[in-house]
């Protein structure tokens, strides 16, 4: 495990940096203050379920993080196309990695990526379990627009946040009932 989650860290980081590059921004823009922030690791054990049409794993939400990696060890994961909300199921592939970006990518690019939303379906067969790395910036590390990103055609979309920012949010809020962190930093639509 220890050596599989400095892995995912590594690639995770190398990820940010074309998504940089796509932005046009430096290649290694924020890149230390990734290298020194959060990783968060979950194992999410899903067991049968005998009514899965009516029940699911974690209902949909964005990630806090900038990238987010899961390794499954069965399909159940899906992700919301945006061009029409319908549910799209990830394929189990072994030794992929399926990479999600969260809202801090959102944040960082003013809005032109957007965080994928998405949820963990459950089935009546098996177990699935999921291990989840979600790479941000340090606990009190601000997220904030990209000031290139920003100008008088594109206005700041987003208020400045930090991961200790959402988790004072996530001690009063529930994300199963639908609540997002993200939207609370939009700062038009
Ligand atoms: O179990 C999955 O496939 C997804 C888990 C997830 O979305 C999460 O841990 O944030
Ligand atoms: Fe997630």
């Amino acid at each position: 495990m220890g050596r599989y989650t400095k892995e995912v860290r590594k690639v995770s980081l190398e990820i940010m940096e074309a998504i940089n590059e796509s932005l046009n921004l430096s290649p290694t823009y924020l890149s230390s203050k990734m290298a020194e922030g959060v990783q968060v690791v979950a194992v999410n054990c899903y067991p049968p379920c005998p009514q899965p049409g009516v029940a699911l794993g974690l209902p949909p939400h964005t990630d806090y993080s900038c990238i987010t990696t899961v390794l499954q060890s069965s399909q159940g994961l899906e992700v919301m196309d945006p061009a029409d909300g319908t549910w799209k199921m990830v394929p189990k592939i072994d030794g992929a990695l399926q990479v999600h970006v969260g809202d801090h990518v959102e944040v960082l690019s003013n809005g032109l990526y957007k965080g994928v939303v998405h949820r963990a379906t459950v089935n009546s067969e098996r177990t699935r379990i999921s291990i989840t790395s979600l790479h941000s910036l340090g606990m009190d590390e601000k997220m904030k627009p990209a000031e290139e990103l920003v100008n008088e055609h594109n206005p700041k979309k987003y208020k400045d946040s930090s991961f200790n920012d959402f988790l004072k949010f996530l001690s009063s809020n529930d994300l199963a009932e639908g609540k997002s962190f993200l939207n609370t930093l939009k700062l038009q639509d």
